[in-house]
């Protein structure tokens, strides 16, 4: 891939058709790690957020009537557009959001993996039927069909660390269930996610089914939000953007994949070689900008020492540099990250943690950190911090890493390395978390799993069958047969 690339203006997209905003503004997209605007997208006005919504209402009463083998039909087409186009989207994720070269190109297949499962998926759905004879008093002659039946407008609203992946993990299976999507790309990420739509434009996706939307969300976001003609919202992000989206949305459906703090508990009996493995590839790939990421580890007194000693060795491997080269530890997405987590090991310094590696920075490259001795006292016990850093908390006992694991506001997902598979499953029953990994790190894929967040790591469920579901409601008819 080469570097030199120059980025057109980026259009919205409003029934079938790109066009520039009649706002006259633009966004300029700069490069996390390039000094170079990438390309501009436009801040679109509340008026063409109508335009664009009624529209999708129009369309997704014809699109409710396609068959499901019709509706595939688009959805493998948009695969392969992608999967045609990896090289050139892949380009604009790492340039745009400073993701590996190889990553990126990762990211763009697997999106085309999702979409295609999903239509599968969609293809084996079925719904149920019940007879009335369970209940007491009632009779075999009522019967009732359950059928999933779309929600109408959904509103997909995605962040910037998977800019096409997350984004169409909204988009596909909305779609696919009948409904028409109205999507809100993060806006560092808005390139990517205009240039996906334009792999699904040249699919043939019917006019008006999809619209999109560029501005900044604090600017737009709230109009979108509160909008009578959105029937459900599906959002991935921060957790302070997720709750003040939970305030303002009334009566719709909603799923919230939020922040984490997701704990790596290392007991006494672990296979250590392999926890510090699992531990150092969960926290620091793509620096830790991972809502997924290994953010504390909470490790046993007992084998602390020799696991630090293990954690040292490997971060201090870390490649650090250009996503271009494919290095693991690269810029943050942006210079106000950088500041916050510089701000947490500052924090952490101050208050006697003891730096093990790193604590070194470029701008917004931060160095692997890993920092030992943290204690409750220290904001890097709680915080997120997006960033290439890792504290360790010594516990003396499950008890402590369950307790310590258990306060904090996210819940998300959980790492136990043990080789006593009792205590491991003793342990994840009692973890606030959506998903606990039993000796492995922590992460969403494979995509057909379910993805949960609770607390403040969010609500509902996503994972390919779960999208589908609540991109879905139930619909009962009750047939009343006449003897
Ligand atoms: N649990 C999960 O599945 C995942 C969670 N995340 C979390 O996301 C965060 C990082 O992503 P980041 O993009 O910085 O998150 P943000 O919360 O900043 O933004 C997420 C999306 O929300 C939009 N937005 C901002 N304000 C509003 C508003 N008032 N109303 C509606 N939408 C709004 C943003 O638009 P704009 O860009 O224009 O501001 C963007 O599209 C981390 O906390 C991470 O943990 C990330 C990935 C997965
Ligand atoms: O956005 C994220 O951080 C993802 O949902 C995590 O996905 P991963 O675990 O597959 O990296």
């Amino acid at each position: 891939m080469t570097s030199k690339t120059k980025l057109p203006t980026y259009k919205i997209y409003i029934n079938g058709e790109w066009r520039e905003s009649s706002s006259g503004q633009t966004i300029d997209i700069q490069s996390p790690y390039l000094p170079e605007t990438l390309g501009k997208v436009q801040s679109i006005t509340q008026d063409e957020v109508d335009e664009i919504i009624s529209f999708a209402q129009a369309a997704q009463k014809d699109w409710a009537e396609v068959s499901l083998q019709d509706r595939a039909k688009y959805l493998y087409r948009w695969a392969d557009e992608l999967v045609n186009m990896q090289d050139e989207l892949a380009e604009i994720i790492m340039k745009e959001v400073g993701k590996g070269a190889n990553d990126a190109k990762k990211e763009v297949v697997r999106t085309a993996d999702f979409i295609r499962y999903t239509v599968e998926e969609a293809l084996h759905m079925h719904g149920e039927s019940m007879l009335g004879d369970s209940f007491p008093g009632g009779s075999k002659s009522k019967i009732a069909i359950i059928n999933r039946v779309p929600r109408g407008v959904v509103l997909a609203i995605s962040p910037f660390n998977y800019p096409v992946n997350l984004s169409a993990a909204k988009i596909a299976p909305a779609l696919m269930a009948g409904n028409a999507v109205v999507f809100k790309p993060a806006t560092q990420g808005a390139l990517s996610g205009t240039k996906m739509i334009e792999a699904l434009d040249k699919a043939g996706l019917p006019k008006g089914l999809l619209g999109l939307v560029t501005g900044r969300g604090s600017v737009i976001g709230d109009y979108l939000v509160e909008h009578k003609g959105i029937n459900m919202i599906s959002f991935t992000g921060g957790t302070n953007t997720g709750v003040q989206l939970a305030k303002k949305a009334t009566m719709v459906p909603l799923v919230l994949e939020l922040g984490g703090k997701d704990p790596g508990i290392v007991r006494e009996d672990a296979d250590l070689q392999e926890a510090a493995k699992h531990i150092i590839s969960g926290a620091f790939s793509y620096s830790g900008q991972r809502c997924t990421a290994i953010k504390r580890v909470l490790v046993h007194d007992s084998v602390a020492d020799e696991l630090v000693a293990l954690l040292k060795e490997q971060v201090e491997k870390l490649s650090v540099g250009s996503p271009e080269e494919n290095n693991v530890i690269v810029p943050l997405i942006n210079d106000k990250s950088a500041d916050f987590v510089q701000h947490l090991v500052d924090d952490a310094v101050e208050k006697g943690a003891t730096v093990v590696a790193g604590n070194k920075r470029e701008g917004n490259l931060i160095y692997p950190t890993l920092l030992d001795q943290v204690t409750e006292e220290m904001e890097v016990a709680w915080e997120e911090p997006f960033g290439p850093i890792l504290p360790i908390i010594r516990v003396s006992s499950d008890e402590e890493a369950i307790r310590i694991a258990n306060e904090s506001e996210f819940g998300l997902q959980a790492s136990v390395f043990t080789k006593d598979i009792n205590r491991a499953f003793a342990i994840a029953n009692r973890i606030e978390a959506g998903s606990v990994q039993i000796n492995g790190r922590t992460e969403r894929g494979p995509d057909h799993f379910p993805f949960i967040g609770v607390k403040g790591s969010g609500m509902g469920a996503q994972g390919i069958r779960k999208s589908l579901e609540s991109m879905t409601q139930e619909k009962v008819t009750v047939l009343n047969i006449v003897e």
